[in-house]
């Protein structure tokens, strides 16, 4: 099959993608893939990475307010439509999928103009402003939560699925992330990290809790601080951290996440859709922080699904603090029979099967599309 992915800006739209990417090559070998993605998302870097052709258009997203800026959106809307449509006429695409951010707009809208078969993913319960336009020219919709479902009325084909990168996780290599980050294999260790990008207030959490962290013995921690804040937040850590210091490990990206959060013994982190379906996916335990700044403030709505089941403790981020983090994290890491609950409730969650459910869709609206 020839296909097309699309979606970026950041981790969360762009794994779900390349998860999907990952199913078709796997059912069809001698798959051919192309990404198109935003030259200023973080897809520009994680693609090529993967070894998946990238081509770029230049797209910035919509502001919420009236602002000359959107008319600058709209010209660049329209001249990303004129250069997706070259790119697909040149890659000749079975099916198109996008993955959400405001990237995969012009792509979709130009492959259902040329009457190629498209499909969407949504991430979130509240679907994103380019899902939502999309909607109406898409062949088909698959959304990770069935409260999503009816939003996408209008639509001929609405699956509940899941989200991909609880699959794209299922073959993690624990032994890996343990020699990634240098550990003996079997030690118990927190992850944190503030989403793709990396979150402020939790870095500072970090920072202010550091001092207490050789309270737990044998336990060892890695902070993802996100590469903007990558500098400061190591240097203070590190500072902060005293005695504890060599069992702390402090990294600004992980590019093989899935081996790392499968050899993680508890997830510290933001509620982003895509990393919690991963989290479920491998039955880990979670203490969540959603971010306040988010669209209809969905991850707290993302993190009370995992709360809510027994899965993850919720801590808002106006009550975050380094000793609240730190007395969640120790009543975690030294109560064995709590953390195993948790980690039960959590892998109840999970929906691993999420991108084979996907790619029977594609198989579905092609055969459809072209017997019309
Ligand atoms: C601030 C913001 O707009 N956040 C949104 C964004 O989050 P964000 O882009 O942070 O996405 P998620 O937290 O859902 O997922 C992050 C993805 O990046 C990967 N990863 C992350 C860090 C790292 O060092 N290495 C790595 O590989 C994770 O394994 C995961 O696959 O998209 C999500 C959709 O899925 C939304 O729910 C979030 O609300």
């Amino acid at each position: 099959m020839r296909v097309v992915l699309t979606g970026g800006g950041t981790g969360g739209h762009i794994y779900p993608a390349l998860a999907i990417g990952r199913e078709i090559s796997a059912r069809e070998p001698g798959s051919a893939t192309l990404y198109i993605g935003s030259g200023r998302g973080l897809e520009g870097r994680i693609v090529p990475e993967q070894g998946i052709p990238f081509e770029s258009i230049d797209i910035t997203g919509f502001r919420r307010s009236l602002s000359l800026e959107n008319v600058r959106t709209v010209l660049r809307f329209l001249k990303g439509v004129t250069r997706s449509k070259e790119l697909l006429r040149a890659f000749k695409p079975d099916i198109v999928v996008g993955t959400g951010g405001y990237v995969c707009g012009p792509v979709v809208y130009a492959a259902s103009k040329l009457g190629i078969p498209t499909l969407i993913h949504e991430q979130n319960v509240v679907p994103g402003l380019t899902n939502k336009f999309l909607s109406r020219y898409v062949d088909g919709v698959a959304v990770s939560f069935t409260e999503s479902v009816p939003l996408f009325k209008k639509c001929p084909d609405v699956i509940h699925a899941g989200n991909p990168c609880a699959t794209r996780v299922l073959g993690a290599d624990k032994t890996a992330g343990y020699a990634s980050l240098g550990l003996k294999p079997g030690t118990p260790f927190v992850l944190v990290v503030g989403g793709s990008g990396g979150a402020r207030a939790l870095n500072d959490a970090v920072v202010q809790m550091a001092p207490q962290l050789g309270k737990l013995s044998g336990v060892h921690y890695v902070f993802v601080t996100g590469e903007r804040f990558f500098r400061d937040a190591e240097a203070a850590i590190k500072r902060q951290a005293l005695s504890a210091a060599d069992r702390v490990t402090v990294l600004p990206y992980v590019g093989n996440m899935p081996d790392v959060l499968a050899a993680a013994s508890l997830f510290v982190g933001r509620a982003g859709a895509s990393f919690l379906a991963e989290v479920t996916s491998l039955g880990v335990p979670s203490i969540l922080i959603p971010s306040p700044n988010v669209t209809n403030n969905h991850q707290e709505a993302n993190a009370r699904s995992l709360s809510d089941a027994g899965a993850g403790v919720l801590i808002l981020e106006r009550d975050l603090t380094g000793n609240v983090l730190f007395e969640q994290i120790a009543g975690i890491m030294s109560d064995p029979a709590k953390k195993e609950r948790m980690s039960k409730a959590s892998r109840s969650l999970g929906m691993p099967h999420s991108a084979a459910d996907i790619y029977e869709q594609i198989i579905r609206i092609r055969g459809k599309k072209y017997s019309q």
